[in-house]
């Protein structure tokens, strides 16, 4: 668990962080979401001593990291950043290994760990080990930033928009590795962005900022049933906000199950949002879609009028 107490720090005249109280809870996946300037990442670099408070506190696992030795704190803490910083003369290995040789671990250890983080974030270790920084491509120099922040087994990862510059395609692909890594490891996550689709990929709690203050802390599908406030709705894009809703709902939750379904519908996996069941409906100009099962079977049929309904 991470929480801010009350935290305060200005930068010159700038106000960084007004009063933040904020509470990470065991094995989240929590997302900061913001505008340019509104604290988060301040209040991410806080939790790992880059940052220190003028005011408040900031605990993990209960102790102020205040009072604990940074680079023993930093051992313990996986952080990912945007550009990702990996050593550009060391190879992949070596830069993941980083943390683990300087704890000491065997050099068998070592190897063994690095191949199961390669694999981990499906990169072949007989490829990838080897390989030095600018023989990656920018998706796979940042999987290997995630694999280094790993190595260790830290107790939570922080990760500052750690998907800012790669293209569209790669940043999905990535999006969801993140989220099935978090599903394996029930590690918990503070990760930063201003991308709204982004954090409502991810976040199994959302925390929305502005002016350094947190404005609504919550599970996302809450937020976007009830934002509490006019800038919450703002940011989280009032036009889309249906769309978004629907993105977070099992098409599975509305389908009816069994019944006829008359023939030619689109068929998706049952596992499927309902947003990606109504783009479905309107690419096939259809009124329902066909779910079935991951063995193929038929599982239940979704109708455009109960999606409305939704
Ligand atoms: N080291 C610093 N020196 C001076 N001002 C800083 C420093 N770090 C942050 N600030 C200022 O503090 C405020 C909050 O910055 P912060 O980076 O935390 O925001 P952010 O929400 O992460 O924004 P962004 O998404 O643009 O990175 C900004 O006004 C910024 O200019």
């Amino acid at each position: 668990m991470i929480r801010f107490e009350g935290v305060r720090k200005s930068f010159g005249d700038a106000r960084a962080l007004d009063g933040l109280d904020l509470v990470v809870p065991e094995g989240a996946f929590a997302v900061l979401l913001g505008g340019s300037g509104a604290g988060k990442s301040t209040a991410l670099r806080m939790v790992n001593r880059l940052v220190e408070p003028d005011a408040g506190r900031v605990l993990l696992r209960g102790q102020d990291v205040a009072g604990q030795d940074a680079p023993a704190l930093r051992r313990r803490i996986g952080y990912v950043i945007q550009g990702i910083g990996l050593f550009p003369h060391w190879s992949v290995a070596r830069n993941i290994a980083a943390v683990p040789r300087l704890l000491g671990w065997d050099e068998r250890r070592i190897a063994a760990r690095v191949d199961e983080l390669l694999a981990l974030l499906q990169l072949d270790p007989a490829r990838y080990r080897g390989r030095m920084p600018a023989e990656l491509s920018g998706g796979q120099a940042q999987r290997v930033g995630v694999a280094r922040a790993l190595a260790a087994d830290p107790e939570i990862l922080l990760m500052d928009e750690p998907f800012g510059a790669l293209d569209a395609l790669t940043r999905g692909a990535l999006q969801a590795e993140m989220a099935r890594l978090h599903a394996a490891t029930g590690k918990t996550i503070l990760l930063v962005t201003h991308d709204v689709e982004e954090a409502l990929a991810l976040a199994t709690r959302l925390a929305v900022m502005a002016d350094g203050r947190l404005l609504q802390e919550g599970a996302p599908r809450d937020l976007l049933d009830t934002p509490a406030d006019p800038r919450v709705r703002g940011l989280l894009d009032g036009g889309a906000i249906g769309l978004r809703r629907l993105g977070l709902m099992p098409a599975a939750a509305l389908a009816v199950p069994g019944g006829a379904a008359p023939a030619g519908l689109p068929v998706l996996p049952a596992t499927a949002t309902c947003r990606v069941a109504l783009e479905a409906m309107l690419a096939a100009r259809a009124e329902a879609v066909l779910l079935h099962d991951a063995a193929g079977a038929p599982a239940g049929v979704l109708a455009l009028r109960d999606l409305l309904r939704a």
